[in-house]
């Protein structure tokens, strides 16, 4: 390969794909998210996780009858096999959710003695089973993990709502079950971010969608992507009052570290159009529960654009929200997951009808023709 090739970094820039599912792009200055053409802020205002789920599956936004039948379809498929409820009692307490998780998801694609029809209608029932089970898998880890006993789903409730029931116990308050709602949707899908492309490289390998899913998983597990989230509350408790903030920002950059929940890869200089939605939820949930969260925020991202000139991601008020929720800190990053496995299942199918292996290039840059040396020549 010639040495004058122009390597992105990254991938920046790099379009790897074609979609139909969700876009991201900076217009007038101002970015645009939208779920199949839908704008994100009209998502985020009128409609349901349950119902976006449904847009990003099938492609258009259901009749009430399609909407009905499919609520009642993730309701049905809510509960564990017994299998994974004993996996779950089995892996020791301390692990992180996320990893129970990605366990749980690969022990639900061995027991799918489907697994490996990776049709439309196939493809669509998995995906339907991961999007119901996986708030079941994180709430029963936890009532596990924490000595109470299983609160199993409740079909009166909506898949937030159930969600938060399932974790506490109890009925959660119409605008916290709410608040998860929103949240959810605004977690739902974007574009090929880091997780999103594991899956459609897996996929484009025609590995089945559990496998493709646990790729996705293990992905976005990590602090530069998904992971932020829980860094964010991290950082936020350390800081502890709003008045550390600014000096806890500049002591960070002298060491040249990064400050979790800024800056992205799209949104440069733009404000990500989810951020300004959770900074309205997370300030009005911080109202009501008379929390500290949404106020060391605001200081943090005060001065992290003074002296960096940088913005606030999706994954920094969300952890506002989920703190106000009363959500332990290291589910944050399964709750990302229980948002984002409804585009994750949709990328995965996109890319099965329309598949080509997924193999780019690398510019060698080792050392080339080499003599062997026999082991007992080298000493
Ligand atoms: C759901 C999501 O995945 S959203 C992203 C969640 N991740 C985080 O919040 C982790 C913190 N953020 C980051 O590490 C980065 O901004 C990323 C990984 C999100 C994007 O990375 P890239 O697009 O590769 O940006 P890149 O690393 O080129 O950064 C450009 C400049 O901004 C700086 N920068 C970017 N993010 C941060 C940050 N969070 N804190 C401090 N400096 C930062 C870089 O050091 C670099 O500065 P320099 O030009 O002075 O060297
Ligand atoms: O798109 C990205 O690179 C990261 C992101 O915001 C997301 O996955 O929601």
């Amino acid at each position: 390969m010639k040495m004058n090739v122009e390597i992105k970094e990254g991938l920046e820039g790099i379009i790897a794909c074609k979609t139909s599912i969700s876009r991201v792009d900076i217009e007038d200055g101002k970015a645009v998210l939208e779920y199949r053409g839908y704008n994100i802020h009209d998502l985020a205002r009128y409609s349901t996780y349950e119902e976006t789920a449904y847009l990003l599956l099938f492609g258009e936004l259901p009749t009430k009858k399609e909407l009905k039948a499919f609520e009642e379809e993730l309701k049905d498929l809510r509960d564990l096999p017994a299998q994974i409820i004993g996996l779950l009692t089995h892996l020791p307490p301390f692990t992180h959710p996320m990893v129970v998780l990605r366990t749980a998801i690969s022990y639900l694609g061995s027991m799918d003695k489907e697994k490996h029809f990776m049709d439309y209608e196939h493809s669509i029932q998995k995906a339907k089973s991961l999007i119901a089970k996986i708030p079941t898998i994180i709430a029963y880890f936890h009532r596990i993990r924490t000595g109470q006993n299983l609160v199993h789903p409740n079909p009166d409730l909506g898949h937030a709502e159930n969600f938060l029931y399932m974790l506490k116990g109890e009925v959660p308050d119409r605008i916290e079950a709410r608040a998860l709602d929103v949240d959810l949707i605004l977690h739902a899908d974007h574009e090929l971010n880091a997780s999103t492309f594991a899956a459609r490289i897996a996929a484009s390998t025609l590995a089945d969608m559990y496998a493709c899913v646990v790729a996705a998983t293990g992905t976005l597990m990590g602090p530069l992507h998904g992971g932020a989230a829980q860094k964010v509350i991290e950082m936020l408790r350390e800081i502890a009052v709003p008045w550390r903030a600014e000096e806890y920002v500049l002591k960070k950059l002298e060491r040249k570290e990064r400050i979790m929940g800024f800056g992205h890869r799209i949104y440069r200089n733009v404000m990500d159009p989810r951020t300004i939605e959770l900074r309205n939820l997370a300030k009005k949930l911080a109202k009501m529960k008379d929390s500290k969260w949404f106020e060391i925020a605001e200081e943090v991202a005060k001065a992290v654009y003074k002296h960096k000139g940088l913005l606030p991601n999706v994954d920094f008020y969300s952890a506002c929200v989920y703190a106000c929720l009363g959500i332990p800190d290291d589910l944050f990053i399964p709750i990302f997951a229980m948002g984002r496995i409804a585009g994750w299942t949709a990328h995965i199918i996109e890319q099965y009808v329309n598949n080509r292996l997924i193999r780019p290039r690398a510019l060698y840059i080792g050392e080339k023709g080499k003599k062997y040396i026999p082991l007992r020549e080298r000493g």
